[in-house]
Order: structure tokens, then C-alpha cells, then sequence
């Protein structure tokens, strides 16, 4: 995999640490990663419970795991699949490049302005205290807005590009949340993998 040289960005939060990697997949490859992604994933879609309503989740999801060990969140239990061989080569370049061993994936597709991830913080007590999570996106752009849970100030977004890598660490998942909102402009389906690390509990 061809890793580019060009500075990461590292932004300047109060309880967060959050870098940014614009072109950590070159173009084309990410291309051609997107395209496996999209037609050999298992993709599901899990229904969740909002205030005693359910509701068919607004994207589809899929789990790999280097463990048979489920991963619990909104009400939703995944069980994953096994790690593929693209997937393991990806884990180990984003496990190099974030000083981090990862455990477990989970892919997002958004197949349009429709799908989108509410607010929430990756905070569930199999990520651990201060879990750092690495978010690879592929496919169409899409904003990532962030805020503060205290200082109302704090409210931001960052356009996640095809090919790009995005790192949480630090508080972040303690003091923030992050949503990918729904948008009325005509979007293209996006991929995104977020890399993490369960702890047996
Ligand atoms: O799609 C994204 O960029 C964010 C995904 C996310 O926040 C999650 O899966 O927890
Ligand atoms: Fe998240």
C-alpha cells in the first residue's frame, strides 16, 4: 500500500487528540478498495431502539473481529465475521501508523444523503477508558461534526476525504461526540472502517 508523506494534521482541542491523515490511501488504490469493500462485504442492517420505537439503523454495517467476541452498542449485539486478508493488511499499516494494536473493525456504509450516524461517543466499556480509534474513509466526502459534551463553544466538523484516516485518542470519547449527519445534497455511497480495540472485561 503506497502511504503518502504529506503531514498529518493534528488539531489543537481542549480533552481531545485528533490527527487527521488526508491521503493515507492513494487515490486509485482507494478506489480499488472501496470497490472490493462495497461488493464482497456482508453488509447487514440491525434494527435499534430509540425511547421504545425501533428503527431500521440508517446504514449498513459489518464487524470483524480477530476474536468470535460480540460487540454490543445502541441496543445492537454484532457478532463478527473473521478478518479477511485485505482487512489484516490494512489493521497492520493503520496499527503501524498509530502506534496502536487494533482488535476489531467495523464498516459503515452510507449508500446516501439518507444514511448517516447520530450522535454519539464511541464510549462502550469494552473500548476501555480512552480508547484510540482509527476511521478510514472511502468513497464519497462526507462532513464529521464533533462537539463538546460541556463547552457549548466547541462545535466543529471536519470533511472526511476518500482516502483519508482519522485518529480519536486522548478524552475525546469522554468529553465529545461525533455524528455524520444526514444531507439533502445527492451524495455517492461512502465506505468508512473504524479500527478498535476490545478488552476483555
Ligand atoms: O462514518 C464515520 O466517519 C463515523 C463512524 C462512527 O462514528 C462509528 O462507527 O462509531
Ligand atoms: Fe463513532
Amino acid at each position: 500500500m503506497s502511504l503518502f508523506a504529506k503531514a498529518q494534521e493534528v488539531f489543537e482541542l481542549p480533552n481531545a487528540d485528533l490527527i487527521y491523515r488526508p491521503k493515507f490511501i492513494e487515490e486509485s488504490e482507494a478506489s480499488d478498495l472501496f470497490n472490493h469493500l462495497i461488493n464482497t462485504t456482508p453488509w447487514q442492517q440491525d434494527d435499534i431502539n430509540i425511547f421504545g420505537k425501533t428503527y431500521a439503523q440508517p446504514r449498513l454495517t459489518a464487524l470483524y473481529g480477530v476474536e468470535d467476541k460480540p460487540y454490543s452498542y445502541s441496543g445492537i449485539t454484532m457478532h463478527p465475521h473473521r478478518f479477511t486478508k485485505v482487512l489484516l493488511a490494512l489493521k497492520h499499516n493503520i496499527e503501524e501508523i498509530s502506534s496502536q494494536p487494533f482488535t476489531s473493525v467495523l464498516l459503515n456504509l452510507y449508500r446516501d444523503g439518507n444514511d448517516s450516524n447520530g450522535w454519539h461517543a464511541d464510549n462502550e466499556k469494552e473500548l476501555g477508558k480512552h480508547p484510540v480509534i482509527a476511521s478510514l474513509s472511502l468513497g464519497e466526502s462526507r462532513w464529521f461534526h464533533f462537539k463538546h459534551r460541556t463547552l457549548k463553544q466547541e462545535r466543529h466538523k471536519l470533511l472526511l476525504e476518500h482516502g483519508s484516516l482519522l485518529i480519536m485518542k486522548g478524552e475525546m470519547q469522554e468529553h465529545w461526540l461525533h455524528q455524520i449527519a444526514k444531507t439533502k445534497r445527492k451524495v455517492k455511497p461512502r465506505v468508512n472502517l473504524t479500527f478498535r480495540k476490545l478488552i476483555n472485561l
